[in-house]
């Protein structure tokens, strides 16, 4: 039997988000509905209704969740009914070209729920990475669950679902920072601090915050910022090299998602550095870079999807470190919103005062 729920959608580009009616189904084979009990305000969910992911509305929005697995379809086994889970827009496949190679965070055949939430007029709705979690209960393949300890608070491990797992993994994963390194981030939201986080479990000596908002430097010093530079009105990349003896930094992770700052990113780092794209830029931006200062860098231009991550190690590493307090993830939770509200936290990305807005359910 279909259950009729609350949940967020997005009907059109730009549209402000409305609460509405859901459909969703029993879960089918190899899926599981989760009763969602935190749900994070991601930026991506904002690229998805400005349009600038794709066309597919309307949107489910909603992909930073924790929750308790309701009920599962034939043939689950990893999850059972009644399990604390972190839900994850990657479960990987295990076969394909990238998952045998060794690299399964490029997997290309991820497993998502191939039933389809619904309007109650029968639309079909695109969840957003796969997920769509701003919403009383979401239907999801069991692989997109991973159980962690449930003793932990879920507006805090929900954040490990996207936003703060992209952060730490392209920090750590990605970018390789490692004891004595210098690292800059530009863009200190729910993932740069995610990144400035990441760099300080690594052991980085130097951590340089860059954003234009005072408010949001302060927040990334408590996660292990040792410098930050509001970047309005300054050059960047001469900042960065000031503070790091000339040379620009070892790794570089690029959380805004704009031309001007992944060509800052491109020239802040060392000549051997790394620069790390973590920021989604939409598909009109361009950038020119001169061929002879592409020639001229060593190191390496990397792009970072979800951090490198595996949610079945990172998850439950990262809430053992959040349950040690190693891991501040509380600080990421800046208020507890309604689901009515996402709206308004979709404004506060652009006026500031929060890091992230959690829906509580
Ligand atoms: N690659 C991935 O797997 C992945 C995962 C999640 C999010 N993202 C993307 O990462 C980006 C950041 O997401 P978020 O949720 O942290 O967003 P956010 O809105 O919380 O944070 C963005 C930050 O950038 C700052 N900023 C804006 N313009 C700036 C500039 N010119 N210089 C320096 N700082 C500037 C803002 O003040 C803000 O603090 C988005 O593009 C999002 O879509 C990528
Ligand atoms: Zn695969
Ligand atoms: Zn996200």
């Amino acid at each position: 039997m279909s259950q009729l729920v609350r949940g967020v959608i997005a009907r059109g580009k730009g549209a402000p988000v409305e609460v509405t009616t859901i459909v969703v189904p029993d879960p089918g084979p190899g899926e599981a509905v989760v009763k969602v009990q935190a749900c994070g305000v991601c930026h991506t969910d904002l690229h998805y209704r400005e349009g600038g992911i794709n066309d597919d509305f309307p949107f489910l929005l909603g992909h930073e969740a924790a929750g308790v697995v309701e009920s599962v379809g034939a043939g689950v086994t990893d999850v059972a009914p009644g399990d604390f889970v972190v839900l994850n827009w990657r479960a990987v496949c295990g076969n394909c070209r990238a998952c045998l190679r060794g690299k399964p965070w490029y997997c290309f055949a991820t497993h998502n729920a191939t039933q389809k939430m619904t309007l109650e007029d029968g639309t079909e709705l695109s969840p957003a990475l796969g997920i769509g979690a701003f919403v009383e209960k979401t239907l999801v393949a069991a692989g997109q669950c991973t159980k962690v300890d449930p003793s932990a608070r879920a507006a805090a491990v929900g954040l490990l679902g996207c936003g703060v797992m992209a952060g730490i993994g392209a920090a750590i994963n990605t970018g390789g920072v490692t004891r004595g390194d210098s690292v800059a981030v530009i863009g200190c939201g729910g993932v740069g601090d995610g990144a400035v986080a990441g760099a300080a479990l690594a052991g980085a000596t130097t951590i340089i915050a860059i954003d234009t908002d005072d408010q949001k430097l302060e927040w990334a010093r408590g996660f292990g910022a040792t410098h930050t530079v509001n970047a309005r009105g300054i050059d960047v990349v001469k900042a960065v090299q000031d503070l790091t003896g000339g040379n620009g930094a070892d790794v570089v992770i690029e959380a805004v998602g704009r031309p001007e700052t992944y060509k800052q990113a491109f020239y802040a780092r060392d000549l051997a550095g790394t620069v790390v794209l973590v920021g989604v830029p939409t598909p009109e931006m361009t950038i020119e870079l001169p061929l002879l200062d592409v020639f001229g860098r060593g190191g390496a231009l990397k792009s970072s999807w979800y951090g490198d991550c595996l949610p079945t190690r990172d998850f439950p590493m990262l809430t053992a470190l959040y349950q040690q307090g190693r891991l501040d993830l509380d600080a990421f939770v800046s208020e507890e919103i309604a689901l009515d509200q996402v709206e308004e936290a979709f404004g506060k990305m652009h006026t500031g005062g929060v890091l992230r807005s959690v829906v509580i359910f």
